[in-house]
C-alpha cells in the first residue's frame, strides 16, 4: 500500500494540468515511483525562465553565501559549494556534519518569501519553514551522496528543491543496506540505470526553473547527490525547502 504523504499527487500531474503535454511535462509534475513508499515528483518548468533568471541574479548578488568547514568522517573539510540557511524564528537549530549554520530571516529576502508562497500554492497543505541554499560556481562544485534525514525533519520529510542556472545531474541511489524492492511501474521521466554492481540508480537533469520534490521514505531508503561535471561551466543555485517539525 502506498504511504500517505502530506502532499497529494493531485493538481500538478500532466493529465490534470490545463497546458499539459503528456510528453514534455509542461506545467505538470511527473511522478517517479522508487518503490516501497518513496517517490519523486519532477516539474521541469515550475517557474518561467524569465522569472528564474531574475531570481538567479538576485540570489547571486544578495545572499550572504559562505563556504563553511564541515567534518567528514571526523576530518575537517571545506564544503565543496557555497551555502546559506534561512529559517523561521524559534525553530530547532539545524546541525549537520558538525556544522550549525546561522539562520537568516525570510524578511531580509523578499524574493525567497515569494518563491516560498509559490511552493505553498502549488502544494496545498505544505508548511515549509526553512530553506537551505546551495551555489555551485562551476562543475567542480558538488554535493556528495547523502540523505536529508536529520531528526528535526521528522520521519518522512518532504523536500522541495528548485534549481536555477546551469543544468546539473541529480542522482539517487538506494541505500546499500536495503534489499531491492522490486520492479518500478511505468516510464519515469528520469534515466533509470542498473549499475553493473546491481545498485539501482536514477538520474534527473535539473532544468533552470524546475522543482523536484522528494517525499515518502526517500530520505530513509535513498541517497542523493549532485556530482562534479567538468563540462558544467556556469553557476547553478539550488533552493531546498524543508519543514522543521
Ligand atoms: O543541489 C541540489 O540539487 C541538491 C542539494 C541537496 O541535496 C541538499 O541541499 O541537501
Ligand atoms: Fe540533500
Amino acid at each position: 500500500m502506498k504511504q500517505q504523504t502530506l502532499i497529494p499527487d493531485s493538481g500538478f500531474t500532466d493529465h490534470q494540468s490545463p497546458n499539459s503535454n503528456p510528453n514534455d511535462g509542461l506545467n505538470g509534475g511527473k511522478v517517479t515511483d522508487l518503490g516501497n513508499g518513496s517517490d519523486i515528483v519532477y516539474f521541469p518548468r515550475f517557474l518561467t525562465p524569465e522569472k528564474s533568471w531574475g531570481y538567479l541574479h538576485y540570489l547571486n548578488k544578495h545572499i550572504p553565501w559562505t563556504r563553511p568547514t564541515i567534518r567528514v568522517f571526523g576530518k575537517p573539510c571545506v564544503q565543496p559549494r557555497d551555502v546559506c540557511y534561512i529559517a523561521t524564528e524559534g525553530l530547532k537549530e539545524l546541525s549537520y556534519s558538525g556544522y550549525k549554520p546561522d539562520a537568516h530571516s525570510w524578511d531580509d529576502f523578499p524574493p525567497l518569501k515569494e518563491i516560498l508562497d509559490e511552493v505553498h500554492k502549488a502544494f496545498p497543505g505544505s508548511h515549509f519553514n526553512s530553506l537551505l541554499l546551495n551555489r555551485y560556481n562551476s562543475g567542480n562544485d558538488y554535493v556528495g551522496w547523502h540523505a536529508d534525514d536529520e531528526k528535526l525533519y521528522g520521519d518522512n520529510p518532504e523536500i522541495a528543491s528548485i534549481s536555477f542556472g546551469c543544468e546539473r545531474d541529480f542522482l539517487l541511489k538506494k541505500r546499500s543496506y536495503k534489499k531491492s524492492q522490486g520492479e518500478v511501474e511505468g516510464e519515469p521521466p528520469s534515466k533509470r540505470l542498473k549499475k553493473s554492481n546491481g545498485v539501482e540508480q536514477y538520474s534527473f537533469n535539473l532544468k533552470h526553473g524546475s522543482l523536484l520534490l522528494m517525499r515518502g521514505n526517500t530520505q530513509r531508503d535513498w541517497l542523493h547527490s549532485v556530482p562534479k561535471r567538468l563540462k558544467a561551466g556556469s553557476t547553478r543555485v539550488n533552493l531546498t525547502f524543508r519543514r522543521v517539525m
